[in-house]
């Protein structure tokens, strides 16, 4: 299929490309006919960001940058924002939604990558290869197989039983674990894995949990101290999900008091913008503790992936209007374009924008193609496929409507 035409020529449309997303978005784009590719290694904030926001159409992050009602309300020619990862709670996803700027991710591109992680962890943990390795490295040699175990036969406790967490649960019964796992939602458990019904009960249970949780506020410091205080036989603790799904000081007491026999953190409640920041934890140096810089989905296998799929989405929207995988505007699935123009018209949903579109069309007495709806509680998408010898007059009249977020056309 050749790439479509859209009215707003793509040679001049900015594209910014933040955070060392991979090279595979930037061969999409550019195979797309997208020529103005800005690139930064690291995040950005305040003022830089914004001033790279200014006339960018389509912005790209990870799990860095900051998108605040403030930064989104600034952008006000953001068309579109692709988080190049699996995780959307860097994005005020409300504030998109209502300045009708499109948001994607990659919903499962590195979730292999984690889990492979995770099962590496819970292995060196469970043999305290944190403590030998560091004495290795000092020059000690230490066999001693004092409070080292073989990972087979133990049980895992999975908290999230999503993309990650039932993959998880496949790699560790594959080398002898046993799983149960604990999700807000009833989850079809895979393999022998056996839900348990809260949480109290699973960390009890289990020798190694591994948390899985999205990043919200439901999940903001579910391992409070409480939580901690049910780990009292030396579990180990993985989190690879958010980094303030724990409270790290708690953490450090359990470990210190020896509840918790180890942890491996990859995610932190402060995490460093770029290779030039300095990080730092309370759980440095702390025996038996894996400390990674967030970088469970960190694989070249998975950030090539992740690449493909989100420009994927991103010049889709931008050249076909579907919005399928969206989270903040509407999801539509559209039918490719028929010898017509296509206009896409996002507006604050009230009562009356429909019916103005359509007394507008049919003052107008233009043919429509195709019509398309999706709304949610703040907005209306509504797509029209029309005649291309009507479609400029219908654009003009649809974007006087009252309540109009957006329109633009496809041609
Ligand atoms: N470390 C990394 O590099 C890395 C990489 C990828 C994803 N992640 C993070 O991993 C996490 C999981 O990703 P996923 O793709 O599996 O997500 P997912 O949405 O597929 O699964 C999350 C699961 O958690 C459940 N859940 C929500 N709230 C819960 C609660 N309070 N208690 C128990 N279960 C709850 C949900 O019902 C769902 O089943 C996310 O936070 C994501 O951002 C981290
Ligand atoms: O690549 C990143 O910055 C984030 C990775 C991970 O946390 C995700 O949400 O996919």
């Amino acid at each position: 299929m050749s790439p479509l035409k859209t009215s707003f020529p793509k040679h001049k449309m900015k594209v910014v490309l933040l955070e060392s997303i991979s090279q595979s978005a930037v061969e999409s784009f550019k195979k797309a006919g997208y020529t103005q590719i800005e690139q930064h290694s690291g995040a950005l904030s305040g003022e830089e960001l914004d001033e790279v926001l200014k006339d960018a159409k389509i912005l790209g992050v990870r799990s860095k940058t900051q998108l605040t009602e403030e930064v989104i309300q600034k952008a006000k020619k953001l068309v579109a924002v692709g988080c190049f990862c699996i995780g959307t709670n860097q994005v005020d996803l409300e504030a998109a939604n209502k300045a009708g700027v499109c948001v994607f991710n990659a919903p499962f591109s590195n979730t292999r990558s984690v889990a492979e992680l995770v099962i590496a962890s819970a292995i060196m943990l469970i043999r305290r290869i944190p403590d030998k390795d560091k004495a290795a490295h000092a020059g000690e040699w230490d066999k001693s197989s004092e409070n080292a175990h073989e990972i087979r036969g133990k049980r895992l406790g999975v908290v999230g039983y999503g993309h990650i967490g039932s993959q998880v649960s496949i790699l560790a019964e594959s080398i002898g674990l046993k799983v149960s796992y604990y999700d807000v939602e009833n989850k079809l458990p895979l393999g022998n894995a056996e839900a348990v019904g809260d949480l109290k009960t699973l960390i009890e249970e289990s020798d190694i949990l591994t948390l899985h949780v999205p990043g919200t506020q439901e999940t903001k410091n579910l391992f409070n101290a409480e939580v901690l205080s049910w780990f009292t036989k030396g579990q180990l603790l993985i989190n690879m999900s958010r980094g303030d799904v724990v409270d790290i000081q708690a953490l450090k007491k359990a470990l210190d008091e020896e509840r918790i026999g180890g942890a491996a953190l990859d995610v932190f409640p402060e995490e460093p913008k770029n290779k030039a920041e300095k990080f730092t934890s309370p759980l440095q140096n702390v025996p038996n503790v894996i400390l990674t810089p967030h970088i469970g989905g960190s694989t070249e296998e998975a950030q090539w992936n992740i690449g493909v799929d989100v420009s994927g989405k991103l010049i889709k929207y931008i050249e076909s209007g579907a919005s399928l995988g969206s989270h903040s505007i509407p999801e539509l699935s559209l039918p490719k374009m028929e010898d017509t123009h296509r206009i896409l018209h996002i507006h604050k949903n009230v009562s009356g924008v429909l019916s103005e579109i359509n007394s507008k069309i049919s003052k107008l007495n233009v043919n429509i193609l195709g019509q398309y709806l999706s709304t949610n509680f703040e907005v209306g998408y509504v797509v029209l496929d029309i005649s291309k010898n009507d479609s400029l007059d219908t654009l003009k009249e649809l974007k006087k409507i009252d309540h109009t977020i957006s329109a633009r056309i496809l041609y």
